[in-house]
């Protein structure tokens, strides 16, 4: 017990309570983000869940409704690899709700095989970077309208691994699953830190979050990790542990100076190419032209 005490990490403690406040979480139909939704209802909130499959939404929204006895869990289709999906997805938000507190950039994938999306971006770079930068970007008036508000973006320890290489953003001329990874986690970090920037005076902050090594599905393209996983389940964290640095930067009050990097509920540091301002607003205007954002 006391090794698993070790490998358990951070609890996020704040007994915030969610009444009347609105919050939209990619990817919560399962691991992490499941467990994040479920704390997140069970504290009165609207809860959106964002996700692909709407179908297996649901089957996590009424499991999650019955949990918490709050029916207020609603279920939306998002896919993240599609910038179509992503603004449809945003219309529907914008035009059914007035407010948005908590935004959790939770979805993601890893070790996908080489694959491009309709848009032509690489898949990690798609889904894990550019599909929440323009689904905050879309989101973002409504955050500043509902101030005091939130974004975390799940990012991961891989980042200290990534490197954003701009003259081959998608891959084309080299590609490594694993680091393509660990170069969009890298993306979320550098994101979270641009963002923070632009967002300073509107009452809108944002964190980046290792959640730590989780008991999930998130290897399921990989046999050896799978392998790996199982081998070492009882170290690993589970899902709800996972959750517990999302909902800490999402809840804990007093946080707002400390935009940032964070894991078992703690800022930490992040790796010096993750602290870099240039590649932070050079990635930023990159991603801007890529999906085609006007900036003012
Ligand atoms: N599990 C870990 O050890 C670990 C470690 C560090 C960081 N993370 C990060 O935590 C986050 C959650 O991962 P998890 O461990 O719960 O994995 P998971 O695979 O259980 O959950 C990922 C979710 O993202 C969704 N998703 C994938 N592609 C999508 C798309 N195109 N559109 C919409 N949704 C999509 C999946 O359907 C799933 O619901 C990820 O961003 C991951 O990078 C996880």
């Amino acid at each position: 017990p006391s090794i698993r005490k070790f490998f358990a990490g951070g609890v996020c403690r704040t007994d915030v309570q969610l009444f009347g406040k609105v919050v939209v979480i990619t990817g919560a139909n399962t691991g992490i983000g499941k467990e994040t939704a479920r704390e997140l209802a069970r504290r009165g909130a609207r809860v959106y869940i964002a996700c692909r499959d709407v179908l297996k939404g649901e089957s996590a929204a009424s499991e999650i409704q019955a949990d918490t006895k709050n029916s207020q869990v609603l279920v939306r289709k998002l896919d993240l690899s599609d910038t179509k999906s992503i603004r449809a997805f945003a219309e529907g938000f914008l035009a059914e709700e007035k407010q948005l507190h908590i935004l959790i950039n939770n979805a993601g994938v890893m070790l996908c095989p080489y694959s491009k999306t309709a848009d032509g971006f690489e898949t990690h770079l798609a889904v894990n970077h550019l599909g929440h930068f323009l689904l905050t970007h879309l989101l973002l008036g409504r955050l500043k309208e509902s101030a005091p508000a939130r974004v975390v973006n799940l990012s991961s320890v891989a980042h200290h691994l990534g490197k954003i290489r701009f003259h081959d953003l998608q891959g084309d001329k080299y590609y490594n699953l694993g680091f393509a990874y660990c170069h969009s986690k890298l993306a979320n970090v550098l994101f979270t830190r641009e963002l923070a920037k632009r967002l300073k005076g509107t009452g809108v902050t944002t964190y980046a979050v290792h959640p730590g090594i989780v008991r999930s599905k998130l290897v399921r393209h990989s046999f050896l990790l799978c392998l790996l996983w199982r081998l070492f389940s009882p170290f690993l964290k589970t899902t709800w542990e996972g959750a517990q640095t999302s909902l800490h930067c999402a809840l804990a009050e007093g946080l707002e100076p400390l935009s940032g990097y964070f894991s078992d509920c703690k800022k930490t540091w992040v790796s010096p190419r993750a602290r870099n301002n240039k590649t932070a607003e050079r990635l930023w205007n990159v991603s801007c032209e890529l999906l085609g954002i006007q900036q003012e």
